[in-house]
């Protein structure tokens, strides 16, 4: 989970970055007390971009989207797989107040769960966000190793991949969250290779909480395979987690 924080916080800072800006969401007054730390620390390759495993179906969603970035209406979220410098990780647990159990060597070897999987046979995704709207899509294609019923995708792997999203919507708009509640429906399986569309939107905004929602379409949209509801807390920094 942490793992997936700090990816999702080095995300935000991208997103957020203005030029000369090397600071942190979380390092921003009211939201913590993270010291700066440089841009150059992120030396990963960003996974949300096209790739040989990618099915034509993503690619063409992709490039879609990217021509919706052009007018600055849509930004792309970059993703990383995650390796920490060490001082990142001591930023990390300042955050938690020391309550992260993992040992210094672990966290380091750790990685963020969806980007875990050779390309093609697990998740690939790429989340874009717009600011107005609050909407944040993910395009994303389930492979060969996130099967459950026979030829279709695993309903664990679809809920993480809805998590995943609407966490990032309730972080871009407020900042570190986690996950207290999500409620899923499935309607229609996704085959597996298949290409959908989950589409979150902000609802509201009580103090630390946020509602998030979102459907899951095909590609086609024709097929309504899936709604969700997630409700994310704010993390207040220096707040034991355990
Ligand atoms: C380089 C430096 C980087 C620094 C990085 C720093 C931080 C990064 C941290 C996080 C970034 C996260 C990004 C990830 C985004 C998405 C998550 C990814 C998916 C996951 O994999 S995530 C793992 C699964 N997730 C859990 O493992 C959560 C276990 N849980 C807890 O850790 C606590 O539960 C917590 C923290 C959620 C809240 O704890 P808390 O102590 O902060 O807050 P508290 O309990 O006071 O609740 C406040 C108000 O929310 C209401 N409330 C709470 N829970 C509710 C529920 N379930 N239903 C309805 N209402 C609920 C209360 O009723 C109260 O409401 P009210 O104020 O009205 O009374």
């Amino acid at each position: 989970m942490l793992r997936s924080c700090a990816a999702r916080l080095r995300t935000l800072r991208v997103l957020r970055r203005q030029p000369g800006d090397a600071r942190l969401p979380g390092s921003q007054p009211g939201s913590g007390k993270l010291r700066s730390f440089s841009f150059e620390d992120v030396t990963e390759k960003d996974q949300a971009l096209p790739k040989p495993s990618w099915s034509k179906d993503l690619r063409l969603l992709f490039d879609k989207f990217m021509k919706k970035c052009e007018d600055g209406s849509w930004k792309r979220l970059p993703s990383y797989k995650t390796s920490y410098t060490t001082s990142t990780i001591q930023d990390i647990r300042a955050f938690f107040s020391g309550s992260i159990p993992l040992k210094e060597e672990l966290m380091s070897q750790a990685r963020l769960f969806t980007r875990s999987f050779e390309d093609g046979l697990g998740f690939e995704y790429v989340m874009f966000y717009n600011d107005d709207e609050k909407r944040v899509v993910c395009i994303c294609q389930g492979g060969l190793y996130l099967q459950g019923p026979p030829g279709f995708l695993h309903g664990g792997a679809l809920a993480t991949l809805i998590d995943i999203t609407l966490g990032t919507n309730a972080m871009v708009a407020g900042g570190p969250v986690m996950t207290a509640n999500l409620d899923i429906s499935f309607k229609r399986p996704v085959p597996l290779c298949s290409v959908v569309v989950i589409n979150s939107q902000l609802d509201k905004v009580e103090g630390r909480k946020f509602f998030v929602s979102c459907n899951v379409r095909s590609v086609d949209e024709q097929t309504l395979h899936t709604e969700g509801t997630g409700l994310f807390i704010k993390l207040e920094p220096g707040k034991s987690l355990i």
